[in-house]
């Protein structure tokens, strides 16, 4: 991190507000590693990014957040060559996971002081941008619902909460996927185009999703029912559902997903709008983030 100046781009309300309580122990660390560094409270949502959108060249933003925020300042850094940091401090760490630092914002500081920077791949769905990945159906379904959860309940908590909230009025959709030209006629009840490995706080929906190999890791199901989905929700937990028979994996560049109805989606756990024609494409290598080097 020689030479530069760490802005710490930090959301006051993720982690049901605790973010804000580590801002003494993150520039304790960073003083004893004789990094300077800016602090910039971010007022509510987009403000991240155009906290980043404002840095001088050669600063480096840290997300100290959730995956909300992480998305956030990512949104201002991919395609360009700002390198971005992340310091886990929300509810949702899903993409922490897929970069090797987990939740722990120990670690996230061990790989902020390290300094080694990965080239991963970004998305990019319907002109909108992504990190971590994209999900149609009744994964967005339940994203959409978090919010109604009791706070108390806390990240996975909620996540759960609004699943089988959910259940009850279980849909699948007539699909056409289309994967780099490929097509795949089914009905399905969620269509993953993944780049991390983990979606919802806890979900590795993903598992064997690779951050720089240039492709997405696409899962869906087959048309299912309730008592398949309660089944499959302990594999999903633990990143072993794609042995399943209903459910399908496959990797491309470009991934088209046409519906017979609008559905909601969500990349990176913020809900787009509503819309039945996704067109999603790869941007390989296009963020550059501090973290540990990947194996
Ligand atoms: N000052 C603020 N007040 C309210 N919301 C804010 C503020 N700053 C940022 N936000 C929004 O908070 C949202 C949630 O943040 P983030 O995902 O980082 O934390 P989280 O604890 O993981 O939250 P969640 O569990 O809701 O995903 C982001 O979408 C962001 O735009």
């Amino acid at each position: 991190m020689e030479g530069r100046e760490v802005h710490l781009i930090l959301n006051p309300v993720a982690g049901k507000g605790r973010a804000a309580g580590k801002r003494g122990r993150i520039s304790r660390f960073l003083d004893r590693f004789g990094i300077e560094h800016r602090w910039h409270v971010t007022r509510g949502p987009g403000d991240a990014t155009g906290i980043v959108a404002g840095l001088p060249e050669g600063a480096l933003p840290v997300a100290v957040g959730g995956d909300g925020t992480v998305h956030e300042v990512a949104l201002a850094c991919i395609g360009t060559r700002r390198i971005m940091g992340v310091l886990p401090a929300g509810s949702g760490n899903d993409y922490v996971k897929a970069l090797g630092i987990g939740p722990s914002l120990e670690r996230g500081l061990r790989a902020l002081a390290a300094g080694c920077v990965r080239e991963v791949d970004a998305g990019e769905v319907n002109g909108v941008r992504f990190n971590n990945g994209l999900g149609i159906g009744f994964d967005a379904e339940v994203a959409a619902n978090v919010v109604k959860a009791p706070a108390w309940l806390g990240g996975f908590g909620r996540y759960m909460w609004a699943v089988y909230r959910l259940l009850r009025e279980l849909e699948c959709r007539e699909a056409r996927i289309t994967l780099d030209g490929e097509v795949v006629e089914t009905k399905t009840v969620l269509v993953a185009v993944a780049l991390g490995t983990t979606y919802g706080a806890r979900f590795r929906l993903a598992p064997i999703s690779r951050l720089d190999d240039g492709l997405f890791d696409v899962i869906w199901s087959e048309e299912v029912g309730i008592g398949e989905v309660l089944r499959l929700i302990p594999s999903v937990l633990r990143g072993r559902h794609l042995d399943h028979p209903k459910v399908h994996h496959a990797r491309a560049r470009e991934v088209a997903v046409e519906l017979e109805r609008v559905s909601p989606a969500h990349v990176d756990g913020e809900l787009l709008p509503l819309t039945g024609e996704f067109q999603a494409r790869v941007l390989p290598r296009a963020l550059r983030v501090v973290a540990p080097p990947g194996e």
